[in-house]
């Protein structure tokens, strides 16, 4: 999966996920890297999705490379510019948990996606990740400070810059989801509700101190992308699987 910070990878043996790493963005083509080799020596199936597209292109000419399109995803109502990565997420959380299903992708966007029983999108939300919320303060004003995750919950009212931009940055962050979550429960109240992504672990920690019931509800899916794309491939008409072309 080629996502907006990084590479992450999954290697499976037949339907089982094995492993999973991630690396950093390519700036070369992989075949220009000498990894000539790894299709050569092991010539096993990769399926790429991407949200990046100039990442994507790096991989036009590695051999055995299969793009992951929205069109083969098994869900209803996507619109065209639905990010791939939010599909086979809340495909792969759908499968292991069942449907409907609420995913929250807490990566460099952070995402809600929610899909019905019917495997239809019923819709979501994009606003910018926790790293990138502080980031963006930082970078964008003259004299905030990036500031690292608290490893707790920040307490609310800050008694210094530090402490007042954790504590506007993730309060906001957790009572927003605390919304969004209700709101989608009152919809479909036996949804299962899923978390992915980098920053899952500080988030649900900061769910977990201030909204406990809110984060029970909430099932740890670090694996949701792969086991999507595990389903996808399962199911999936190996002559419609689109072979690499841009
Ligand atoms: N080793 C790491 N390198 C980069 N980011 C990390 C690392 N460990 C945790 N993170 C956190 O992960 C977040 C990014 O999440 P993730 O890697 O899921 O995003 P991504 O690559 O943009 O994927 P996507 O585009 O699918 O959201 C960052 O905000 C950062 O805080
Ligand atoms: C929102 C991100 C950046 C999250 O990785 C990605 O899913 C994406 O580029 N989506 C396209 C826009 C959309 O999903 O509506
Ligand atoms: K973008």
């Amino acid at each position: 999966m080629i996502g907006n910070s990084r590479l992450h990878w999954g290697k499976f043996q037949a339907d089982t996920l094995v492993e999973t790493w991630d690396t950093q963005h390519l700036n070369q083509s992989p075949l220009e890297m000498g990894w000539s080799w790894l299709h050569q020596i092991s010539p096993v199936p990769l399926f790429i999705a991407s949200v990046v597209p100039e990442q994507m292109q790096l991989w036009q000419n590695y051999p055995q490379a299969e793009i992951i399109t929205l069109e083969l995803l098994p869900l209803g109502g996507l619109y065209p510019t639905f990010g791939i990565d939010r599909g086979l997420a809340v495909l792969g959380a759908g499968n292991q948990l069942g449907f409907p299903i609420l995913v929250i992708d807490a990566g460099t966007a952070l995402t809600l996606t929610g899909v019905n029983q019917n495997r239809q999108l019923i819709g979501g939300a994009i606003l910018p990740g926790l790293g990138l919320q502080f980031s963006s303060l930082s970078n964008r004003t003259a004299t905030l400070p990036q500031v690292a995750f608290p490893e707790s919950l920040p307490q609310r009212w800050g008694v210094n810059t530090s402490e007042a931009i954790a504590s506007g940055i993730i309060h906001s962050m957790i009572a927003g989801l605390r919304e969004f979550i209700t709101a989608w429960c009152q919809e479909f109240p036996h949804s299962k509700i899923s978390i992915t992504g980098g920053d899952r672990i500080p988030l649900m920690t900061y769910l977990n101190s201030q909204y406990p019931k809110i984060a029970a509800l909430i099932v740890d899916t670090p694996e949701a992308i792969f086991w999507g794309m595990s389903a996808m491939v399962r199911d999936r008409n190996l002559p419609s699987l689109n072979r690499v072309s841009l």
